[in-house]
């Protein structure tokens, strides 16, 4: 089949595109399509190319590092360098040389082979060839002696490991070969597997292949092989958890090269959240688009061990049979070479994210996207800045991340809105807050102020730390019993400024991430998107955040390179799930965070507007110094003021000794960022509590009812909407929080941007869906239901109108599944 000419090929070919040009130029065009091809409309297949595209590496210079080591170690055997030979069919359809010939230029290389189920060489052969490991790619057949024979035909043969792939019920629709009516040519047949007819490999896969795996399989093989089992084909968090759980001992992320679903992610694009859920408990490899040693070096960055590599190996077989393999290996282990060099990075083995630009692994602008240079702009026309050109940050999809439902709210005003979470207005009162700031002034002047020295505090710039400390830190003390110093609080303009403000003081370089609970107040997510501080979730369950859950994404983290630097969350009626953590877990959580030298952030700004017991904050349990409590007088006095504050207890050392407070340092970037809280609102704010003597709660008691009730009649009106037997057919739940402003709705369709506006535009009501508040995708099919701007009345017309839509779009999905099953059969 190989038809360029092997003595001009290697002078020819200084890339991988280059070995593919040449091959494409001897082959026959089905052949081509063949292998070069990939499902539907081939978007997977680009994808995984331009995902590598888009990434740039960060230079280290004067490392001091003279030649860097690309050999790494997976599954106890040290390879040359982290690639292997991804599994393709017969390698004898572009060169006779077959997988003989790749094996033999992989075992020069030092690089491992994984071998097809349809490779066309038997296995002893091919083990008589190796100086490097082989692996067995194993499809998993209807009938599984058939499968069990092949796998003892390679562990007979000296085969390490096991490499299922799980991808592939039946193979994708490759229009290519579909169009070509492609067919193997005669001969080429898989010799390690029984006489059959194998001339259309889709048309074989449909009547051999497996569809119906389920994780059980992975205990199958291991039970009919001692040889170690990798997974091929997996491309989530989750299923690389239930991987490690059903006993695989290692990961390959994998779209098949964009053979299998077209419209799948980049593998590249999803290493990460595999890496992540591994937790370096098992390799994970990565196969897909890798053509250049930056494209390794790029994967490695991102969590993975190793990468495959698929066509381009073919290509070089097709061009000059095992010499032009050993060529493609070389081009791309020198690449590798020059790119860790090139980095500062002395060795593959000690790759990691900080090689990826500082927001972790963000995508950069494509070339095609990049700025040109403008022509000299006329100097009278009024100024035009590019969106291009501002920070990077603010193309954070986190930041419009209520656009859409603000939009939604302003189309429909008549609707009933469960989406704000704001204070029901009722218990404002205008000519109150005179008397607020009366009392404050009041309480100045009877602490020995005189009138001037009361007028420079209201019309001057203030202490940027806040004016206010002592009456919080009494309030703190007699709500919360939180013994704070006045002097480790500081005043901010709202509980965002706090979240700022902790987050730029305690975030040092790209390795530092931040864990937040998931679901998460957006309000984090987004003011670590504009830091570039890479935020990993950790999944929030019905009792809030688990400890379980928190040391392994710590451990992951770590051992993908990076310091885990404080987890985010809201103990108290979490926004937006609404969920409370019990006592015993506040516990746990402290002794893990001691234990694992984690700090934790801890928000909690609805606990003293539900009524019912009140658990002890974080902060109150925190004997450590490891909580920085942030806190917001939005819901106990009125947003408007603009008032937070964060108690920032934790010593800092400088490097000659010296020690401070962060509170201190907090304040240092404060000073830089809004100066001081305006003190006409700290005023406000300082009268409410010096007439409720700090008290809030009991201040607030009266509210905290409102709330409490307007809860109780939501969650009544759901009863009585869907009782039990109704909404368990409808496959239909909600959470019972204790108290708080929100609640979640988990509903059988998916709960999304175009379900929201049916749901404004045909039945008058407003939600938010719960995806919102996943960043890195979940809740799909969940509802948040904010009750506390409404009242009773609002609550059981709103509920009325979502009782409607939850049915009409239930059994919309219901008929829609139906019409699907029927297709199926
Ligand atoms: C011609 C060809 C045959 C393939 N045969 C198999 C196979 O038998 N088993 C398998 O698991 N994957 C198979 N794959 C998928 C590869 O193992 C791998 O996932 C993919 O080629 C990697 O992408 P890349 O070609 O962009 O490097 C095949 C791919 C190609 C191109």
């Amino acid at each position: 089949m190989s038809a360029a000419d092997p003595r001009t090929a290697p002078r020819q070919a200084l890339t991988l595109d280059d070995y593919a040009a040449l091959a494409r130029e001897g082959m026959d065009p089905g052949v081509w399509d063949f292998l070069q091809g990939g499902a539907g409309e081939e978007r997977t297949l680009s994808e995984n190319l331009l995902a590598f595209d888009r990434r740039r590496l960060r230079t280290r210079v004067l490392t001091g590092v003279a030649e860097a080591d690309t050999a790494v170690t997976v599954l106890g055997r040290r390879w040359a360098a982290p690639v292997g030979v991804a599994p393709m069919a017969y390698h004898t359809l572009v060169h006779p040389g077959g997988e003989t010939a790749t094996v033999q230029a992989a075992g020069v290389a030092g690089l491992p082979v994984v071998v097809s189920t349809f490779a066309g060489q038997p296995f002893d052969k091919l083990a008589a060839a190796a100086n490097s490991p082989l692996w067995l790619q194993v499809y998993c057949f209807r009938d599984r002696s058939v499968t069990r024979r092949l796998v003892e035909r390679a562990a007979e043969a000296g085969f390490e490991a096991l490499v299922l792939t799980v991808d592939t019920p039946r193979l994708g629709r490759r229009l290519r070969d579909l169009r070509n009516g492609f067919r193997l040519p005669e001969g080429i047949v898989p010799a390690n597997l029984p006489p059959g007819d194998y001339s259309s490999p889709s048309g074989h896969s449909r009547t051999e292949l497996d569809p119906a795996l389920d994780w059980s399989v992975v205990s199958w093989l291991k039970s009919v092989s001692p040889l170690p089992v990798l997974l091929k084909g997996v491309t989530t968090g989750e299923d690389a958890a239930r991987a490690l759980d059903a006993g695989a001992d290692g990961l390959v992320v994998s779209n098949h090269g964009g053979r299998q679903l077209d419209g799948a992610h980049a593998t590249v694009d999803v290493l990460a959240e595999v890496a992540v859920a591994a937790a370096g408990r098992c390799p994970v490899l990565l196969d897909g688009g890798v053509r250049r040693g930056t494209d390794v070096l790029t994967a490695l960055a991102l969590g993975a061990d190793a990468v495959l590599l698929g066509r381009p190996v073919l290509h070089g077989l097709a061009v000059a049979g095992q010499s032009g393999v050993a060529d493609v290996f070389d081009i791309l282990v020198g690449e590798l070479a020059d790119a860790l060099l090139l980095t500062g990075t002395p060795s593959a083995a000690a790759a990691g994210p900080a090689l990826l630009s500082p927001a972790g692994a963000g995508p950069v602008p494509t070339p095609a996207t990049a700025v040109p240079a403008r022509p000299a702009a006329d100097p009278a026309a009024p100024v035009v800045l590019r969106k291009e050109e501002l920070h990077a940050s603010l193309g954070d999809p986190v930041l419009d991340t209520m656009n859409f439902l603000n939009e939604v709210t302003t189309r429909y005003p008549g609707a009933v809105s469960f989406a704000p979470g704001r204070p029901y207005e009722g218990f404002f009162d205008t000519e109150q807050l005179f008397g607020h700031v009366r009392r404050y002034l009041d309480h100045l002047a009877a602490e020995g102020d005189t009138p001037e020295a009361v007028r420079t505090k209201l019309f001057q710039y203030g202490p940027t730390a806040g004016l206010i400390n002592g009456l919080i830190a009494d309030s703190l003390r007699a709500d919360e019993g939180i013994d704070a110093a006045p002097g480790s609080i500081v005043v901010t303009v709202g509980c965002q400024e706090a979240m700022f403000l902790t987050l730029r003081a305690l975030f040092a370089g790209p390795q530092d991430v931040l864990l937040a609970a998931s679901p998460c107040y957006v309000g984090i997510t987004g003011a670590a998107a504009l830091l570039g501080i890479p935020v990993t979730p950790v999944e929030e369950g019905p009792d809030g955040i688990g400890t379980a859950a928190v040391e392994a994404a710590v451990l992951a983290e770590r051992a993908r390179g990076r310091r885990p630097r404080a987890l985010y969350l809201v103990p108290d009626h979490s926004n937006p799930s609404g969920n409370t953590m019990p006592l015993q877990a506040r516990e746990e959580l402290l002794a893990l965070a001691a234990r694992l030298d984690l700090l934790l952030i801890e928000d909690n700004p609805y606990r003293l507007m539900s009524t019912g017991t009140r658990l002890p904050t974080l902060k109150a349990l925190d004997t450590g110094r490891r909580v920085v409590h942030l806190g917001s007088y939005s819901k106990t006095a009125f947003p408007g003021a603009r008032i937070g504050f964060v108690v920032a207890d934790q010593t800092v050392e400088d490097a000659q000794g010296g020690t401070g407070l962060l509170a201190d340092e907090l304040a240092r970037i404060k000073s830089m960022v809004t100066v001081n809280t305006p003190p006409l609102s700290q005023a406000a704010v300082a009268g409410l509590l010096l007439a409720a003597d700090g008290r809030l709660s009991e201040l607030n008691a009266g509210p905290a009812a409102h709330y409490g009730d307007v809860l109780a009649a939501v969650l009544e009106q759901l009863e009585r909407h869907f009782p039990e037997e109704r909404r368990r057919s409808l496959g239909l739940s909600w959470n019972v929080p204790s108290g708080g402003f929100f609640l979640t709705v988990n509903v059988p369709f998916r709960a999304d941007n175009a379900a929201l506006l049916r749901s404004a535009e045909e039945y008058g009501v407003i939600w938010t869906p719960m995806s919102y508040f996943y960043p890195q995708g979940g809740g799909e099919h969940a509802m948040r239901l904010s009750f506390s701007y409404l009242t009773r009345a609002d609550v059981e017309d709103g509920t009325a109108r979502l009782a409607r839509f939850v049915e009409a779009e239930a059994s919309a999905h219901a008929a829609a599944a139906g019409t699907t099953r029927a297709a199926d059969r």
